[in-house]
């Protein structure tokens, strides 16, 4: 689905990312954790075609990233960014049918099929009854379970989410998160996703690439890398692991 080769990343003198060779395949579920700083975002963007690498490339379905033309790619990923703003009074169901614009060609309006795609997507995320409110009234958790609906709305087969879970309440972390995992197990759908809650991570993740924010990672499966000794290194602090009611959890200890 999406790969990379010897990718580097750098952010003035900082190397972020060096010689990342990683392979994301139909279905899995990523998670990518590392500290704040370490350069997830970064990565993100390099991901979504939204950032050159500084060295290396990314490759979406063997071709790389650079060579695909831009309506092509909207209809392969769909990318919620960590921050937005608003800029205008737009309703929250014209911000989801403005998703649909890389199904439109060079047709200006929407049609009912996209109608119902962002009806549906909006009530997958709990807030089709908000569909006529200006988006810039919303609280913080209505506005990213909008952001979330727009993403499901491009109906891509790769989902890339810089922290999904920001500003949800437990329940919509809990009910985002199922979404996503059943998304990758019953549509086939790949999920690359940013998060700093460990626990609801593991919940849904097939895999994990973590960064230190040197250049240095580790990808693999999520139990290979997901153990407290590995995430205590690479997060400095140290982290326990417990299993309850079948599901792993993760706390960190007092300093
Ligand atoms: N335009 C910029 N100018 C200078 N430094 C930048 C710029 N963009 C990013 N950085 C720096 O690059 C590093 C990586 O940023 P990035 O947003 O990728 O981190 P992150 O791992 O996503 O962090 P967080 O967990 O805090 O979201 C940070 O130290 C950040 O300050």
């Amino acid at each position: 689905m999406i790969s990379t080769e010897r990718l580097q990343l750098r952010i003035g003198t900082r190397t972020l990312v060096q010689d990342l060779d990683w392979q994301v395949r139909e279905g899995e579920c990523w998670s990518i954790i590392g500290r704040n700083g370490a350069g997830k975002s970064t990565l993100m963007r390099a991901l979504a075609g939204l950032r050159e690498p500084d060295g290396g490339r990314v490759l979406m379905d063997g071709r790389a990233l650079r060579d695909w033309p831009l309506d092509a790619l909207a209809r392969r990923r769909a990318f919620l960014a960590q921050s937005r703003s608003d800029a205008f009074a737009y309703t929250v169901i014209e911000t989801v049918l403005s998703a649909r614009h890389p199904y439109h060609g060079n047709n200006y309006w929407e049609n009912s099929d996209d109608h119902q795609i962002a009806l549906r997507s909006l009530a997958a995320m709990e807030v089709a009854d908000l569909a006529a409110r200006d988006v810039r009234t919303l609280s913080g958790g209505e506005r990213q379970r909008v952001a979330i609906a727009a993403l499901l709305a491009q109906d891509t087969p790769l989902l890339l989410l810089d922290e999904p879970a920001n500003a949800l309440d437990l329940a919509h972390q809990v009910s985002v998160m199922g979404l996503l995992a059943r998304l990758c197990r019953e549509q086939r759908k790949t999920v690359v996703m940013i998060g700093h809650d460990l626990s609801l991570a593991h919940g849904i993740s097939t895999h994990a690439l973590l960064l230190m924010g040197d250049g240095r990672w580790l990808a693999g499966a999520r139990d290979e890398v997901m153990q407290p000794s590995i995430l205590s290194d690479w997060l400095h602090h140290p982290i326990e692991a417990i299993l309850h009611g079948g599901r792993t959890i993760f706390f960190p200890r007092d300093a």
